[in-house]
């Protein structure tokens, strides 16, 4: 009989992408899927190619009771609100989730099946149900780089993060595209005019930017021609949550509980859409020739691709244009820098979207409905 999937989250911006590449993959076709939502209950559900009931009420503990598998997009709040109230129900059924509300708990595992099959494996023979997408910038970082890890060759990493607005939510992606065009309209006369001065077009900008006029509800700064060195909520050690997160979850994904490998760096938002990048200091564990490299990094997985490190090729293939939309993650600019052998440089991109955030929650549903 088919598995009874809950959906939580889905017409949201992950939950949108999820539900593309399910179709995209055919997933419904082996699932009772049954939509809910915190607001709009009673009115239909998505197209997946198969009748489905109206929608449900997302907070109803008793219609959430009767599912095999829950996957949520649905974010933290959600998570923190219901899934304590499912389990003190006596709901044992699988918890899939894309918020970070739950990755750190003992029992819950961090998905990225390309990455740690083996984990979310042993982890399913022991009876563990919750599982959880990690953040998207590790994610990214270990679909890029994990057959470094996995090798045993990183001693530690640094990463220097270029994010992109929808790690923030659709209201800032939107926000952003607002800000260019406002930065746009108020030069526009002196852009059209071609011997008005650059100074005077640059003066004007510098002033919409720090002005009152900039749409700046969401992101509360101008990213829009600038950058911002803060992501997530500030901790006492001086780190941003989002730094923080990158030696915590990568050692967790990579089940190494005892022996972390140090990680830290810099996360920055920039004005992309979609595709974090990320600039990568390794220390390896030996000197490993660039060739050997090479073939250890782009045999790890089938989405990974080693871009040559030459200028026309890297410009062509290791931007967020060139990868938006894609599965493909890309790392290049590899070379071993000058404090010696054993320190590697790295460049990669990825969609945040995608490995970021639907696609290791789509496969998990995948993983446990073969298992
Ligand atoms: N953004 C990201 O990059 C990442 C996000 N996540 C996690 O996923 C969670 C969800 O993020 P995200 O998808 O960005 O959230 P969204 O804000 O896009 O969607 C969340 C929910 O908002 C409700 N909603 C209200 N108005 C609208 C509307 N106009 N269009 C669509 N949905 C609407 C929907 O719930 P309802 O139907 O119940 O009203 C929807 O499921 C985050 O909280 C985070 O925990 C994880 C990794 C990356
Ligand atoms: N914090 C990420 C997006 C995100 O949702 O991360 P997390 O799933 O770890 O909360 C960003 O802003 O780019």
């Amino acid at each position: 009989m088919s598995k009874r999937v809950g959906f939580v989250g889905w017409r949201g911006m992950v939950g949108s992408v999820l539900m593309e590449r399910m179709r995209a993959e055919n997933d419904f076709r082996d699932i009772e899927p049954v939509f809910f939502s915190t607001s709009q209950v009673g009115e239909a559900g998505p197209d997946v190619g198969k009748d489905i009931p109206a929608l449900k009420d997302a907070n109803s503990i008793d219609e959430l009771k009767a599912l095999d598998v829950i996957v949520t997009c649905q974010g933290g709040d959600y998570t923190n609100e219901v899934f304590p109230k499912l389990r003190e129900a006596g709901w044992d059924g699988y918890w899939i989730d894309a918020a970070s509300a739950l990755r750190m708990k003992d029992d819950a595992v961090i998905v990225l099946d390309p990455v740690n099959r083996r984990v979310i494996d042993e982890a399913l023979q022991n009876g563990v149900k919750n599982y959880v997408g990690g953040n998207c910038t590790v994610s990214l970082m270990l679909m890029a780089l994990g057959g470094l890890f996995n090798a045993g060759l990183v001693e530690w990493a640094s990463a220097q993060t270029y994010q992109a607005a929808s790690g923030a939510g659709a209201q800032n992606m939107r926000e952003l595209l607002a800000q260019m065009g406002k930065l746009h309209a108020d030069v526009a006369g002196l852009l059209a005019d071609p011997r008005s001065a650059i100074l005077d077009i640059d003066r004007v900008v510098a002033e919409t930017m720090r002005g009152d006029q900039l749409p700046k509800d969401n992101f509360g700064h101008a990213l829009a021609g600038s950058l911002l060195p803060w992501i997530d909520k500030q901790l006492d050690n001086g780190q941003s949550k989002e730094e923080w997160k990158a030696q915590a979850e990568t050692n967790k994904i990579l089940g190494r509980d005892g022996n972390p490998i140090p990680m830290d760096g810099t996360c920055v938002r920039i004005g992309a859409m979609r595709c974090h990048s990320q600039a990568l200091t390794l220390k390896l564990t030996k000197d490993v020739p660039m060739d050997e490299i090479n073939d250890i990094i782009a045999s790890a997985n089938d989405w990974v691709k080693v871009v040559p490190n030459e200028r026309e090729v890297t410009l062509r293939e290791l931007t967020p244009t060139a990868v938006t939309g894609t599965l493909t993650v890309p790392v290049g600019r590899l070379r071993k820098l000058n404090m010696g052998p054993q320190y590697l440089n790295a460049f990669t991109v990825g969609d945040q979207l995608l490995w970021g955030a639907a696609e290791p929650l789509r496969r998990m549903l995948r993983i446990l409905l073969e298992s």
